[in-house]
């Protein structure tokens, strides 16, 4: 999918969250969303998937506007998201494998090809050892790999991840970084996080800062430096 933020504000009350951003996630794009805490990356990510309307400007799906869809039409369309939350929960009473399945029933997809695929995305990621094991049994690192499957099942063209090291050691991070590139080979593949993992050198970073997008570009470290002397 062709994604595109064409001068995108978004509001919550008085305040702005976003400021006046424009960006081109054409089919492919492999790019990290970086900015400090509250600088709006999981509101683009939002934004982005038609999950909160813009108070101003548009977000494009393939040059359609996403708020000016009907609602029928865009839950078919946002088919196309795979998301990863910070606060993605799994079942707790289902299995690793019931809780891939578990939007792909939603979607009424044909039993057979829905576990074809979540055997496939478990293997991609590492559990299909785990598939029968229930949540509470998995490390923070499965519990992570386990989401990016769920959200992987429905073959989604884009994937947005956000912040999916938090609270992960540095070995287990590297394992998903390496799953999240391993997995959104061709597709569009969006990650949100604090500061650049250094396991998920993609080659585009859009840094926000205070709402608005300050970088769109080649991986610009400065940025991060300069961070640190604001808070110094
Ligand atoms: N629904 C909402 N109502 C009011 N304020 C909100 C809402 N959603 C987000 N905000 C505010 O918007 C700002 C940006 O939030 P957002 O979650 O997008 O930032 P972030 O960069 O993802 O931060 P973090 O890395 O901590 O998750 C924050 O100050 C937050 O408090």
């Amino acid at each position: 999918m062709d994604l595109r933020a064409a001068a995108v504000t978004v509001r919550h009350g008085a305040r702005t969250v976003l400021s006046d951003m424009s960006c081109a996630l054409p089919p492919g794009t492999q790019a990290l969303l970086l900015g400090r805490s509250g600088a709006g990356k999981t509101t683009l990510l939002k934004s982005l998937a038609g999950l909160v309307t813009p108070s101003h400007g548009h977000i494009t799906w393939d040059g359609q506007d996403a708020a000016r869809l009907s609602s029928a039409d865009r839950r078919t369309r946002q088919a196309a998201f795979g998301m990863v939350f910070q606060t993605d929960a799994l079942f707790d009473s289902l299995t690793v494998r019931q809780n891939v399945l578990f939007p792909l029933v939603r979607r009424h997809v044909p039993t057979a090809e829905a576990e074809a695929r979540a055997d496939e995305v478990l293997r991609a990621v590492g559990l299909e050892s785990a598939a029968d094991t229930l949540p509470e049994r998995l490390s923070g690192g499965m519990k992570k790999r386990a989401g990016i499957a769920r959200a992987l099942a429905a073959k989604p063209s884009v994937l947005l991840a956000d912040d999916p090291f938090a609270g992960l050691d540095p070995g287990t991070a590297r394992q998903v970084a390496r799953v999240l590139l391993e997995v959104s080979q061709g597709g569009t593949l969006l990650v949100a996080a604090p500061e650049a993992p250094l396991d998920l050198p993609l080659p585009r970073w859009l840094y926000l800062r205070g709402g608005q997008l300050i970088h769109d570009g080649p991986p610009a470290p400065s940025l991060e430096e300069e961070r640190d002397e604001v808070l110094a």
